[in-house]
């Protein structure tokens, strides 16, 4: 039996987050006016995009202790933007990156609801899971997590926001006029919840909204996180965007689901992907070397071999070779603040082949750094772009992506005027939005209170 041609989901990732935003580009705009959010979304809007996704770090990240100024520095509210954006949209979703560590379920909870209820169905939640002390000191509760408790916290945060999403049943608000009754019954909302993490009783004051629950992003990378997302979210966020490691990634995952009854239609894998297009492939190829030669400037290769090192390389020139010493193995002290963990890595034995690809490429510190923090997924004119992406979806390599362009606000335009239109022809991508809530687009099963709850409302 021949398989089903797949439709591929899109998604936008306001850029800012990391080096793979030139904010230094002349034709760069701003990562805080709302203009600059409101025309990435209405442009991803215009492709049809599934959301738009915007990322979060609770704290600035600093090298060496100083604020790292090298990528954007600072950005607004993630609730508040994507409040406002409701506004300016119709059918976009709107996916927002919140911390399971540093907030509390019932703020959470209320803000998600009530981005639903702004939207008309649009709202998701990436929930994420940092740990670390340096992001804690911005909250009461300085650095209180270990970090190997980082998952039990977030299962028990999600279940309680779910908890209280599901005290209202989508009939209990009645609004009678004639009776004069608001709400179908007067324990409307009412949930008491303990365990390790949570302690809280009350009454959930916000009424359901039109998805019931946001749709439920993870990005995590480790066992624990994969397993996280089998069991309870409807989509991951990966950073695996080549064939061959988003093929092992798709399979890892989807095997897990059957374990959790769930199938495979249950979990979208959607990996972060940048593009570089041109009007031929080698012209796109040139663009492409010159836009890691603005991502990865002489002073951002220094940073980077740093994060690695954990050493104060600061003495070193970018256009010479690696250093002679070797890293310090061990908590990472130089770099704070970011997402990414060195606790997968080898640091010594990574050194050992960045010095052997050094050598075999003649390649100085910033070329080996373009080189092995290379990010570009997909570089070629529209139609060869078109077809990657299209390839990657059929193979089972992810069910869509999450397009990071490297230009605020403009980055997407290009990709939505010349790429899309060669996706909708292939049959492969949505010509008009189909569904009322982002659930529906995804493609997504409805979510229903929890049978039990159902039972007492
Ligand atoms: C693609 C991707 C995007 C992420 N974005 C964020 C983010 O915006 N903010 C954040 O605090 N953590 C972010 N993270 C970090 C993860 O959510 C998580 O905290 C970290 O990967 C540890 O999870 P793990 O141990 O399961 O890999 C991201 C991770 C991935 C893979």
């Amino acid at each position: 039996m021949s398989k089903k041609t797949k439709q591929i989901h899109l998604a936008a990732h306001f850029p800012g987050v990391n080096n793979t935003t030139v904010w230094s580009d002349p034709a760069a705009g701003s990562h805080i006016e709302f203009e600059s959010f409101r025309h990435f979304a209405r442009t991803a809007e215009r492709g049809k995009f599934d959301f738009l996704f915007l990322a979060e770090g609770l704290r600035l990240r600093e090298q060496r202790g100083q604020i790292y100024d090298l990528d954007v520095v600072g950005r607004p509210d993630t609730f508040s933007v994507l409040a406002a954006l409701a506004a300016v949209t119709d059918h976009l979703g709107l996916t927002g990156t919140i911390n399971s560590t540093f907030n509390e379920p019932y703020e959470v909870a209320r803000q998600f609801a009530t981005l639903d209820h702004l939207s008309g169905g649009r709202a998701a939640w990436n929930v994420v899971t940092s740990w670390d002390a340096f992001t804690g000191e911005n909250f009461r509760r300085g650095g209180y997590l270990r970090q190997e408790d980082r998952y039990a916290r977030a299962k028990a945060f999600l279940e309680t926001a779910t908890e209280l999403w599901d005290t209202w049943a989508a009939d209990d608000l009645v609004a009678d006029k004639a009776a004069g009754t608001f709400v179908r019954r007067p324990d409307v909302g009412s949930y008491a919840h303990r365990d390790e993490h949570f302690d809280i009783a009350g009454q959930f004051n916000v009424p359901r909204s039109p998805q019931g629950r946001p749709v439920i992003f993870q990005a995590g990378d480790s066992d624990e996180g994969r397993e996280f997302a089998a069991a309870r979210a409807d989509a991951i966020f990966s950073r695996h965007s080549t064939l061959e490691a988003g093929q092992a990634f798709y399979a890892d995952v989807k095997r897990r689901l059957p374990a959790h009854g769930r199938t495979r239609d249950d979990l979208l894998i959607l990996p972060a992907a940048t593009f570089v297009l041109g009007d031929s492939d080698a012209e796109a190829r040139d663009l492409a070397a010159e836009v890691r030669r603005q991502q990865v400037s002489g002073a951002t290769a220094i940073n980077f071999l740093e994060q690695l090192w954990n050493r104060d390389l600061s003495a070193y020139d970018p256009d010479g070779p690696l250093p002679d010493v070797d890293p310090l193995p061990g908590e990472n002290t130089v770099a704070q603040g970011r997402a990414s963990v060195r606790r997968h890595e080898d640091v010594l034995q990574t050194a050992r082949d960045w010095r052997e690809r050094a050598a075999a490429g003649g390649l100085s510190i910033r070329e080996l750094i373009i080189e092995v923090t290379a990010r570009q997924s997909f570089v070629g004119a529209p139609q060869t772009i078109a077809g990657q992406l299209n390839d990657f979806v059929q193979q089972d390599a992810s069910d869509g992506f999450i397009l990071v362009p490297h230009l605020t606000p403009t980055g997407l335009d290009s990709f939505v005027d010349q790429v899309v239109p060669l996706l909708q022809e292939r049959g492969v991508f949505r010509t008009d939005y189909e569904g009322g809530t982002l659930r529906d687009n995804l493609g997504l099963r409805p979510q229903e209170p929890a049978a039990d709850r159902q039972a007492a409302s």
